[in-house]
């Protein structure tokens, strides 16, 4: 019998993000999909991949609507502030309520999620529309998934970040990370107090984080999911990750290198997230369309891009402390504060397949290609976390039907012999191909009792009503348990037992490792076509994102690549001193570590920061080498004021007003800002400035006029005091970027976040629609005069204020 199901997330062709994203929070639609495929049954089951007494829960479960999962995101003050308002005020008004006389089904927080952080809501639409408790919450979810402080990830999804244990200082890549949802999480990680307690939470992290995509359009998304959580220590690269270069780096510290040439070393990276293109049948309960499209051939065309990838980050991964220490040499072993390392290495390499074949047997192959890894046994993290073990046996399917059955490589290889000849007699099939498609690293190694795939975790809808995955952790073997490694031949039979050295790649040339890698990309692999990513691409967006990363592709290939380039400008740029002067920021503000997107260092618009890792490593290679599409923090953007000013009045030009602090600089900037310079508010004042876009001074209570008139025109830091106000909580400080003019403040943050920010606080939306209504909403009538808006601030700046939130397009 077909059965049918309801879900609406499979028609978005053509229509914005944004109303995508309102949908998505509309629980169930009405229309009916099918919910059957024979052969995904019959090859499922084949496999044994739950046990048959679990069968029918985990097919029931496949076709039941996904519900509704979040994750608070962002930094971790807003973090708890959002955690507060969904605990005290959403969760009870949603408890008291009703619809058509039936109890509203309320959030519930994720049991294994650390912090409470992540949220479930299983809700029908029809509640949803007529529920005035439920649209209040709906229009809260909305506005700060806008803004960044929501996550509407599956929850699923969220689980590799939590193996990889991300600390503030580790190098860390993202190797398939678009759209970035795992990336943000690694983010996240990384502003948290360090276990090692180096480093606690207030630094910048000094560690680095590549975020990868091969797709050039989604590196552009990651681009922009990275900036919600803005650090100086990011690196956004647009590769084909299984030919990721090896970059060298200095061995020793930039000061002790100053009279030398630094000996160089590879790159090597304290956690990897590998989260490959796969053929995303975990997904199912979201991606409802692949039902009809599923074939159990699927994963066969992914298997060695995936390997490759994993293959990849395994020779990426930092040695252990005792292999540095007898590869360096006696000069970086002196200077070993970057080399040597004693912290092991660790790979987070998950699907959202339950396809053992892009899964067990791309681990196995891995394992047994690249030697002296192992699986980490991580069964007591995350205990909560309803799991099966890896498969150690499996059979790929080589025909649709999964009607053909071949235990063994071998025995596929031998039916294909048989069904050549018999082919080479008939004029038909003449076309046939000679040789056979498939690798033997589909089947399961004869080793694969060994290798601890048990290990691996597999998660199925039905264990806590979630969509699949498949997510294993490995590292590095201590030495000794090395020496029992075993070497597996191509054929997948155990060849030889021998003791075999990590290899080190510091000696191998690069190009060389990268021709020797160069194995030709399929037309699938290459476009990344055959992907299921875990946020669904709108059927239009495929059909460009198909186009454009195709002819990215083959512009990969030319080594064409068109971005900006990145240019570090002198530590003692005026326009950089004037505004660190201005900001009264601490004389350790590492403007050293300063760059524009131009070729001449010119610093026309916006000014960016890295910290001294990602300066290292920007330096150290050639961007166009890593294909580096953007870096670190927008800090400063320059301020039409000063022009406009010098114009008008040549006394009032100076170097403190070029530039301007971003709210996307805020976070970096307060770890060298002198909090009692800042401008003090209260909640009434944030009204103020909420409501309008450029209150006069005059709007304000004596107090804070008092504080903001003895200040000088420019960029200033706002700090809006903790504590309980009549009727409002401030849970924390809030700290904004402000823009003082002769007679007016402006809150320099852009209208979304204003609008999240004043639902938050005050329960509605009171943010201005318009500057002008903003000053009518202010209580202030103003005609469009031309004196109104000399008084208030210059017309740039107006549109400087009202574009915030562009990003890196400017100085293109
Ligand atoms: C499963 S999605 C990643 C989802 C992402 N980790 C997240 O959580 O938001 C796989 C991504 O891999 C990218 N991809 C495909 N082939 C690649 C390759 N050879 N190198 C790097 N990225 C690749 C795709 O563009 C896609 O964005």
């Amino acid at each position: 019998m077909t059965r049918r199901r309801k879900n609406a997330s499979n028609n978005k062709g053509g229509r914005k993000k944004k109303d995508r994203d309102q949908d998505n929070w509309d629980g169930h639609d009405s229309r009916a999909i099918e919910t059957e495929n024979a052969n995904f049954e019959k090859y499922y089951k084949a496999q044994g991949i739950v046990p048959e007494a679990e069968w029918d829960a985990f097919m029931q479960a496949l076709r039941r609507p996904l519900p509704s999962t979040f994750r608070i995101a962002g930094h971790r003050d807003t973090r708890e502030d959002i955690k507060k308002s969904i605990v005290e005020t959403y969760v009870p008004q949603l408890q008291s309520a009703s619809f058509e006389g039936e109890p509203l089904p309320v959030p519930k927080s994720i049991p294994w999620y650390p912090g409470g952080l992540a949220w479930k809501i299983d809700v029908e639409k029809k509640s949803l529309r007529k529920s005035p408790e439920y649209k209040k919450f709906h229009s809260f979810l909305v506005y700060e998934t806008d803004v960044g402080n929501i996550s509407r990830q599956e929850a699923v999804s969220m689980i590799p970040p939590l193996f990889l244990d991300v600390q503030p200082h580790h190098y860390v890549i993202d190797m398939c990370a678009a759209p970035g949802s795992k990336t943000s999480q690694i983010l996240e990680a990384m502003h948290l107090p360090s276990k090692s307690s180096s480093e606690n939470e207030d630094k910048n992290p000094s560690g680095l984080l590549i975020a990868n995509d091969s797709d050039y359009r989604r590196a552009q998304l990651l681009v922009h999911t990275t900036a919600r959580l803005p650090t100086p220590g990011i690196m956004v690269t647009n590769l084909d990750v299984s030919n990721f270069p090896i970059i060298k780096i200095p061995s020793s510290s930039p000061s002790a290198a100053r009279d030398t040439e630094p000996t160089m070393h590879q790159l090597r990276f304290h956690r990897i997230l590998s989260d490959v293109p796969c053929s995303g049948d975990g997904t199912l309960r979201k991606n409802i369309r692949i039902w009809k499209t599923w074939s159990p051939m699927d994963g066969n065309g992914l298997h060695s891009l995936q390997l490759r990838i994993l293959q990849r980050a395994m020779r990426m991964l930092v040695l252990d402390f005792e292999e540095q220490l007898s590869t360096a040499s006696s000069e970086t072993t002196k200077t070993a504060g970057i080399t040597v390392n004693k912290e092991k290495g660790r790979i987070v390499y998950s699907t959202c397949s339950f396809n053992p074949v892009e899964n067990e047997a791309v681990v196995a192959a891995a394992l047994n290609t690249v030697p002296g890894f192992e699986v980490v046994d991580v069964s007591a993290h995350f205990p909560e976390l309803e799991r099966r073990p890896g498969l150690t046996s499996w059979q790929p399917a080589i025909d649709r039907d999964v009607d053909i059955s071949c235990k063994t490589y071998q025995e596929y290889d031998a039916k294909f012999e048989e069904s050549v000849t018999k082919d080479s007699n008939d004029t038909s099939k003449a076309d046939r191909p000679k040789r056979n498609k498939y690798s033997d690293t589909l089947w399961p190694p004869a080793n694969s009792k060994e290798l601890g795939l048990e290990k691996c975790m597999r998660i199925y809808p039905h264990l806590q009503d979630s969509g699949g995955f498949f997510i294993t952790v490995l590292q590095r073997k201590t030495r000794r348990a090395e020496g029992t490694d075993t070497v597996v031949s191509d054929s997948g039979n155990v060849a030889e037992s021998q003791k075999r050295p990590v290899p080190d790649e510091d000696d191998e040339d690069d190009e060389s490792l990268v021709a020797s890698k160069k194995v030709k990309l399929s037309e699938e692999d290459a476009n990344g076509d055959g992907m299921q990513v875990d946020e669904p691409v709108a059927p239009e967006e495929e059909q460009k994102t198909k186009k454009s990363s195709g002819k990215k592709a083959e512009k990969q290939k030319t080594g064409h690549f068109k971005e900006n380039p990145f240019t570090f400008i002198p530590p003692d740029d005026p326009g950089v001193l004037g505004c660190i002067k201005r900001l009264r920021l601490s004389p350790d503000f590492p403007s050293g570590n300063i760059f524009v997107r131009n070729p001449v260092g010119e610093p026309t618009r916006s000014l960016y920061l890295v910290n001294d890792t990602v300066k290292m490593v920007m330096q150290s290679t050639d961007y166009t080498r890593i294909r580096l599409v953007s870096a670190g923090v927008k800090m400063f953007g320059r301020s039409e004021f000063a022009k406009q000013a010098a114009a008008s009045d040549p006394s009032q030009a100076s170097d403190e007003l070029q530039f301007r602090v971003l709210s996307e600089g805020m976070l970096t900037v307060l770890n060298y800002a002198d909090k009692s310079t800042f401008i003090q508010g209260d909640v009434d004042a944030l009204r103020t400035l909420l409501k309008s876009y450029f209150p006069l001074l005059s709007s304000f209570s004596d107090s804070f006029r008092a504080h903001i008139e003895s200040r000088a025109i420019g960029s200033h830091i706002g700090c809006f005091k903790a504590g309980d106000y009549e009727g409002t909580r401030l849970n924390h400080d809030l700290i904004y970027p402000l823009w003082k003019s002769e007679q007016s403040i402006c809150l320099m943050i852009d209208k979304t976040a204003k609008k999240a920010l004043s639902l938050r606080l005050f329960g509605e939306d009171i943010t201005a629609a318009s500057s002008k209504d903003g000053e009518q909403a202010a209580g202030k009538k103003i005609e469009p005069s031309k004196d109104v808006d000399e008084v208030l601030v210059p017309a740039d700046d107006v549109e400087e204020q009202e574009n915030a939130d562009d990003s890196d397009a400017e100085d293109s």
